[in-house]
């Protein structure tokens, strides 16, 4: 029998389907795990993120984890490398919501919500001219992975342009034109509203610095539903101070929680949610269809999905 921890109670009838297919299944919450011999013997490992209090090197039989997030950030990256450790994520299983959160703040930040919540809220009748249209607009997505395809599908029906910018610049069903990414400042240049979407990876840390600002249209729109580092977070409020930016929406931060002192809390033009985007009543039950999947190929020695290259980094 495989062992299997599990750091999160899918509930009895869940994790029973996962004993039926020969699995010796141990829960533990994640919050400050830590290494017991009955653990010592694990074989898979489904977890989101007890890294930081539990001891993986002493699992050393330790063969495969089953992320529970998109991000790898959070997972010893050299370790599971040195060791050949197989680790899989939960690539597609928050698109669904994440595309309408980027669809619902795109239409936000074009309608001026904020201000009307404001007023509301006041109990004020004003007003606001300000206000555009998505319709002929550009919408350029760093990164033309599940998150941005499945935000550009929903975005079809708006008469919007559509571009992409990815590695090598390969069309990608649902978007007007992709770019590589050694071009990314052409696009940049086109983009009414810009969102990132894109893996944090080495090569991807603070790719959105003073120099991209630059390049972007005067006045664009700023959305990050990645990583909060993929952003050069510095230089993004200084942009939104100086009006370059008119506004934006942001799901992920360089430090989360969102400190309080920080300015973009207060800046009226700026969308705020606490890594809040993937969330949605589907969540657990789409995660558990993927662990189940790849479970049952894992036992019966078949390639898992979702298999992340350590190389690439996503
Ligand atoms: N805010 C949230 O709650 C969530 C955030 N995320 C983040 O979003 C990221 C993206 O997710 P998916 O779309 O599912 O990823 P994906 O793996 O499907 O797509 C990644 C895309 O980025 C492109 N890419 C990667 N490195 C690049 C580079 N250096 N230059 C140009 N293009 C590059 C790839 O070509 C691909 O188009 C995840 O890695 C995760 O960090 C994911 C889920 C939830
Ligand atoms: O899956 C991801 O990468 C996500 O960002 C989802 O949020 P989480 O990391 O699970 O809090």
């Amino acid at each position: 029998m495989k062992k299997a921890l599990f750091t999160y109670d899918y509930g009895k009838e869940k994790m029973s389907l996962i004993k039926e297919l020969g699995y010796d299944v141990i829960i533990k919450e994640e919050k400050g795990l830590f290494y017991s011999e009955e653990l010592k013997d694990v074989e898979v490992l489904v977890c989101y993120d007890p890294f930081s209090t539990l001891d993986i090197t002493k699992m050393e039989k330790l063969k495969w984890i089953q992320l529970s997030s998109i991000g790898i950030d959070q997972a010893p990256i050299d370790y599971i490398k040195e060791k050949g450790i197989i680790l899989t994520n939960n690539k597609g299983g928050y698109s669904i919501p994440i595309g309408e959160w980027i669809v619902m703040n795109i239409l936000q930040l074009a309608k001026n919500s904020i201000k009307f919540f404001e007023k509301q809220k006041n109990k004020i009748w004003r007003i606001d001219t300000s206000i555009i249209e998505i319709y002929g607009k550009t919408i350029g997505f760093i990164g033309t992975g599940t998150l941005a395809i499945e935000a550009a599908k929903r975005l079809q029906g708006f008469g919007v342009n559509i571009l992409g910018l990815n590695s090598n610049g390969r069309n990608v069903e649902g978007f007007n034109k992709c770019f590589s990414k050694d071009v990314m400042d052409d696009m940049l240049r086109l983009c009414d509203f810009v969102v990132v979407t894109i893996p944090y990876t080495k090569e991807t840390h603070h790719l959105i610095n003073k120099e991209r600002f630059n390049a972007m249209k005067d006045g664009v729109y700023f959305i990050n539903v990645a990583r909060g580092s993929v952003v050069d977070e510095g230089e993004l409020i200084k942009n939104l101070k100086s009006g370059k930016i008119k506004g934006a929406a942001l799901d992920v931060f360089e430090e989360e929680p969102l400190k309080e002192d920080s300015p973009l809390w207060d800046m009226e033009n700026v969308y705020i949610t606490p890594h809040n985007s993937w969330v949605s009543e589907m969540r657990n039950e789409r995660r558990f269809k993927l662990i189940y999947e790849n479970m049952k190929k894992y036992v019966e020695g078949e390639k898992l999905l979702n298999i992340v290259d350590l190389q690439k980094g996503y």
